[in-house]
Parts: C-alpha cells; sequence; structure tokens
C-alpha cells in the first residue's frame, strides 16, 4: 500500500520523534513536519538539524491541518499534550503515539480527543540509550517490530495506513489489545531496564570493590548493563509509574525464578543450574535465528546475525548527544 500524509506533526522530538522525521522525510512518506515541543532550546536544536518545516513551542498550533499526529514525548506528558490539542485536531486526522505503556496511554488520551479523529496508539520496538533531538536516525526503525493497538471508532482503513507508514520506515507492524501489550513489554522490556538500573546501582553502591575496578573489569556482561542504564530518567520514571500492575506481576514472577537461582547456588546444585542455563541459551538462539537481533540494538558492536531490513538503510550514526 503506498502511502502519503500531507502534514505529519510530531508532539515531541527527542530520539524517537526526530528519528520518525528523518525516516518518514527519507522515504517520502510526508509532505510537511510541524514539530512542538516544550522548551525554546530544544526546538532550536530541531531547526538546526533541520528536522521539520514548521517549529512551534504550541501543540496546538502544530497539528492544526495535520492529518498525521504522532505524541512522542514521555507518557507522563501526553494527558497534558491531548487536552491542549483536542480542539485544534482536523476532523478525520489519524492520532497516535509512540510511548513504551499503552493502557495508560488509552486511558488519559481518549477521553479528551473529538471522535471525529482515529486514535491509533502504537510502540515502536526500537531504541537506544541516547535521547534529544540530536539522537536520533532514520534507519532506527528498519528490520524492527511496531506495536499498533487502534481504539473504538479508528476506521480499518486509517489503521492500515498508519501500519503502511511505519512499514514505510522499515518496520514490521502488528496489531495488538494494550493490556497485553503492556503484559509483553512489562518482561521483554520494562523488567530488563529495571535489573540494569538495579545492578548498576548495587555496583556503584559496593564498597569491597572500587569505582575504577568497577569501570576497569566492565568488559561484558555488565557493560550491557551499563548501556541499557544510560537510558533516560524522565520517560523510564513514567513507564514505571504507568505500567505498574503488569511491572509488578513480572517481577513476583522474576524474584521467584531468582531465589531459585539463589538456592541452586546455596546447595550447590550444578544439575539445576546447568538445566536453567541450558534453557536460556537456546532461548536466546532462537531470537538470533528468528532475525530479531539487529545493529541498532547492538549499535556499534558486532553482532551475530542482522536481519536483512524490510529496505536497504545505511546506517550511518551511533547517535547524538543526550539532551
Ligand atoms: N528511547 C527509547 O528507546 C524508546 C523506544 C520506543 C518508544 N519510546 C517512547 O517514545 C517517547 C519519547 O521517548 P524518546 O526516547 O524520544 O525521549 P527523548 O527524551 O529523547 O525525547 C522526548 C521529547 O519530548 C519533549 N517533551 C517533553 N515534555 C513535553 C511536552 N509536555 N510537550 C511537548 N514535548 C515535550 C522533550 O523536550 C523531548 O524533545 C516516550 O514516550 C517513550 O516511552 C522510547
Ligand atoms: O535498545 C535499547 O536501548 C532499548 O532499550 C529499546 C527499547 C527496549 O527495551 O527494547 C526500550 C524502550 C522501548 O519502549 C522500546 C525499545
Amino acid at each position: 500500500m503506498s502511502v502519503h500524509f500531507r502534514k505529519l506533526a510530531l508532539i515531541g522530538i527527542g530520539l524517537i520523534g526526530s528519528s520518525i522525521a528523518l525516516a518518514a522525510r527519507r522515504q517520502g512518506l510526508v509532505e510537511v513536519i510541524s514539530i512542538a515541543t516544550r522548551k525554546q532550546e530544544t526546538l532550536d536544536q530541531a531547526r538546526d538539524l533541520e528536522l521539520g518545516d514548521i517549529y512551534t513551542l504550541d501543540a496546538a498550533e502544530a497539528v492544526r491541518g495535520a492529518d498525521l499526529v504522532i505524541l512522542c514525548a514521555p507518557v507522563g506528558a501526553y494527558e497534558e499534550i491531548a487536552k491542549a490539542i483536542a480542539p485544534a485536531l482536523s476532523p478525520g486526522a489519524i492520532v497516535s503515539d509512540v510511548g513504551s505503556v499503552k493502557a495508560h496511554v488509552v486511558k488519559v488520551v481518549a477521553p479528551h480527543l473529538p471522535d471525529t479523529v482515529s486514535f491509533i496508539p502504537g510502540h515502536p520496538i526500537a531504541g537506544t540509550e541516547h535521547s534529544g533531538p540530536a539522537a536520533g536516525f532514520a534507519e532506527l526503525f528498519a528490520g524492527r517490530w511496531c506495536i499498533l493497538t487502534p481504539q473504538p471508532g479508528a476506521s480499518t482503513a486509517d489503521a492500515e495506513k498508519l501500519a503502511a507508514f511505519w512499514e514505510g520506515m522499515g518496520s514490521n507492524v502488528e496489531i495488538m489489545e494494550a493490556a497485553h501489550h503492556d503484559m509483553v513489554l512489562a518482561i521483554t522490556s520494562h523488567i530488563p531496564h529495571l535489573i540494569a538500573y538495579n545492578i548498576v546501582g548495587t555496583a556503584d553502591d559496593l564498597e569491597s570493590v572500587t569505582k575504577s575496578e568497577v569501570i576497569k573489569f566492565s568488559a561484558g556482561g555488565f557493560r550491557d548493563f551499563t548501556r541499557i542504564a544510560a537510558s533516560d530518567p524522565v520517560m523510564w520514571r513514567d513507564v514505571f509509574l504507568t505500567n505498574r500492575d503488569a511491572v509488578l506481576e513480572m517481577l513476583g514472577r522474576f524474584l521467584g525464578d531468582l531465589s531459585v537461582l539463589q538456592k541452586a547456588v546455596e546447595t550447590g546444585d550444578g544439575p539445576a543450574l546447568e538445566s536453567i542455563f541450558t534453557r536460556t541459551r537456546a532461548i536466546r538462539r532462537s531470537i538470533i535465528s528468528a532475525g530479531q537481533e539487529t545493529a541498532a540494538a547492538d549499535f556499534g558492536r558486532p553482532h551475530e546475525a542482522p536481519p536483512a531490513p524490510a529496505i536497504p538503510f545505511v546506517r550511518e550514526h551511533g547517535g547524538g548527544d543526550d539532551a
């Protein structure tokens, strides 16, 4: 399906917003890109990077006349943004987002939207630990999943059009219920981030191991944790505040399994340890053979099996400065 939007409005222009701007422009999916953000400094940065055509601090002004609006701010800001843009939305527009949680987004955004628009929340399962407008790159979504959660009132044609937009940027699209999305992402993304934040904090607190030893010897597994633990604090604060139930459910299971491992270590139960590690190795191998491991996730490091992107993207750089 060929897809073309007349005016794309991006509310928030950090890693994800700027990557959409670059990818949509490069793939010819939009005519005009209007960008709204909260701070003048970020807006100026976006203008210097030539990410769009219209720049404003007024989200309502940005969405006026837009046929596609994508919220790209931390989810904690969504309700305020939804209230601000609602009166200015054009009838027939598609309103979407990229937030890492979905049920909360539906709960705080849907009540404010007029029923003349199609509300189709989304979530690209792609990112890095960098943030801000300079961190974006056009290839971020290539070969990665984007989950869409169309809401009642959104037409099938609009859902297909939004899916084609993401496919145009190289993504594979899956439709899902918002609550199910939150369960899946709690275990595949939110808990791993919580673990990374925790282990790096624990290492930093150790008295018997010096900070320089932590830095010096963190070439392997710990280094991977430090990358994840460098992710944006505001974005992740909002994820844990807004996906509380699913995170607590998965955290309970995780802690139960961790205590099984603790017991096996305590009792020197070799067969139990080996059996668990054999099972997890097989999972890693099946992820690799399914082509889920991408260059974006392993930024700048060799990786085993890069998937063939849906479109021939070339990765050019490894993310800008955090903003
Ligand atoms: N970083 C990732 O790996 C990743 C991946 C997928 C989805 N997401 C989701 O994408 C969204 C954006 O994340 P990001 O990584 O691009 O963050 P980011 O920090 O790089 O950018 C967020 C942007 O939102 C702006 N902003 C904040 N409050 C605002 C407001 N009230 N009005 C307008 N703009 C506002 C900020 O100024 C900034 O430009 C989040 O909801 C996050 O959950 C992030
Ligand atoms: O690769 C990373 O840096 C990410 O953390 C990306 C990641 C993830 O957990 O996979 C982070 C948050 C998102 O909502 C989607 C993707």
